[in-house]
């Protein structure tokens, strides 16, 4: 239930952050991605419009300027009512309103973030050539950071950035314009960020991986993801790891809408938290109802066991879930050693990302023992069955991906029972596949039901 005070105690704690920035019609950079980007990340967002862009995904049509006055306005307007501390300035197109704004900044005292935006992807200017001095003599020394790409930071610093050498070089070379802390994104020839705080003279590296999906806006998403970070109170370095995740889910979950570049969708971290809390409950209950079976622990490996369940669209280990100890055999009874998290398992993870490659929505398997038993049982279930040979492995490989691999090549599709004979010193296994972690521990634990029966 909302009780006045508990409304109050909220609103006490939540940070209001301003953008100052161009407003793009299509909704996926400007204005628009950093409300958005604000609304997502739990901070409150205010505005100060400065352009009204007539955009979409294939580019900007034409830029409607609004008056320096009508942009200081509205920064009195927020800055007068609410306890306004950290801001960020993306599309600033004209000298006279970056000039205005470098006056609001000091009036008010806010932490800025200027995302220095100079032209869209897709095409269309944002910033007047004239502009670029005045944000190094005017907005610059009085910023708290800076988040220029490559070609930006070679126009702010002069220097051809060919190597992460000379992206340190152009960081120095910016930093010396008075602003605190540079972050140059997207790295020269990797997906590596480069973090510079000019105070301690410290340089940190945040590496990222290309994500395939819609980048337009990215660059706004990225710079009001670490002001909202910066407003909740993280490091200079950690909002800049997390805010990379955060653009990194929103390209991934972009959605394909209109006929040029799809913009960044910034609902999708929050979409990918959800279903990483889905992904858990679905791990621990399948992991329960093994422990729960008492004839599970007749399927229980050497080894131990894990179940495992990835997000959609895994790629990593850490984006599976799993047992951080492993299921056990313990006094006749299944025991589960830790707890579920992710990046917990690295054999279960790997068959899991190797048959995602096949199918993206079988995202689940456990390992148990092998016997000709348990596979006389799974033909008797009508499971599809496919198997490598750990001899005809070669070199240099992970077993896991290479026999899976091998597995599903050789069977067509991706089988319900993957398993293998073992080798010199290896356990032989069986492996169940399936959607998810509960379906993967109901087939396994009728199939130590059916064994009980045959056996005792
Ligand atoms: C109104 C407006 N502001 C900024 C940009 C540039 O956005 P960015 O995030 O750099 O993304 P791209 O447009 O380059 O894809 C913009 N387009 N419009
Ligand atoms: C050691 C081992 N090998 C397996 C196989 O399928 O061959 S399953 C397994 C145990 C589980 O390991 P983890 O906790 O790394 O997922």
């Amino acid at each position: 239930m909302i009780t006045e005070g508990s409304n109050m105690d909220e609103m006490d704690i939540t940070p209001v952050v301003l953008t100052i920035a161009g407003s793009d019609s299509g909704g996926g950079a400007g204005i628009e991605a950093d409300i958005k980007t604000f609304g997502s990340l739990y901070v409150h967002g205010t505005c100060a419009i400065t352009s009204v862009t007539s955009q979409n995904t294939t580019g900007v049509k034409s830029a409607y300027e609004l008056p320096p006055s009508v942009v200081s306005d509205q920064i009195d307007a927020v800055c007068t009512d609410m306890d306004v501390r950290w801001a960020k300035s993306g599309m600033l197109s004209s000298a006279d309103i970056v000039r205005q704004v470098a006056r609001s900044v000091k009036e008010y005292g806010l932490h800025i973030i200027v995302d220095p935006v100079m032209a869209a992807e897709a095409g269309g200017k944002l910033l007047n050539e004239d502009a670029v001095s005045v944000l190094k003599e005017e907005l610059l020394p009085v910023s708290y950071a800076t988040t220029p790409n490559i070609g930006e930071a070679q126009a702010l610093s002069g220097i051809d950035i060919n190597s992460r050498e000379d992206a340190k070089d152009a960081a120095r070379a910016i930093a010396a314009l008075g602003v605190k802390n540079v972050v140059i994104t997207g790295g020269h020839s990797d997906a590596v960020d480069l973090v510079y705080e000019s105070e301690s003279d410290l340089f940190a590296e945040v590496p990222g991986r290309f994500i395939e999906g819609g980048t337009h806006g990215s660059g706004c998403t990225y710079s009001s993801a670490l002001t909202a970070y910066l407003a909740r109170g993280y490091s200079i370095v950690d909002a800049a790891i997390a805010a990379k995740e955060f653009v990194e889910y929103g390209i991934l979950l972009s959605r394909n809408v209109g006929k040029g570049v799809s913009p960044v969708n910034q609902m999708g971290y929050m979409q990918m938290m959800a279903t990483k809390d889905e992904v858990l409950t679905n791990t621990e209950e399948a992991v329960k109802m093994l422990e729960d079976s008492p004839n599970f622990s007749r399927l229980v490996a050497e080894v131990g066991c894990n179940i495992a369940m990835a997000l959609p669209h895994a790629r990593k280990v850490s984006d599976v879930a799993a047992v951080n100890g492993r299921i056990v055999r313990l006094q006749g009874r299944p025991k589960v050693v830790g707890c579920v998290g992710f990046g917990a398992s690295s054999h279960v993870a790997r068959i899991v990302l190797a048959t995602m490659e096949f199918d993206p929505e079988v995202r689940a398997s456990v390992n148990i023992k092998y016997s000709q038993n348990v596979l006389a049982i799974c033909e008797d279930m009508g499971l599809t069955m496919s198997s490598f040979s750990r001899a005809e492995e070669p070199e240099h490989t992970h077993t896991m991906d290479w026999g899976v691999t091998y597995a599903i090549d050789s069977y067509g599709r991706v089988p319900a029972i993957i398993s293998d004979a073992g080798g010199m010193g290896k356990e032989p296994m069986v492996r169940v596949l399936g959607r998810d972690a509960i379906e993967v521990a109901s087939i396994a634990i009728e199939i130590a039901d059916r064994l009980a029966v045959m056996e005792d």
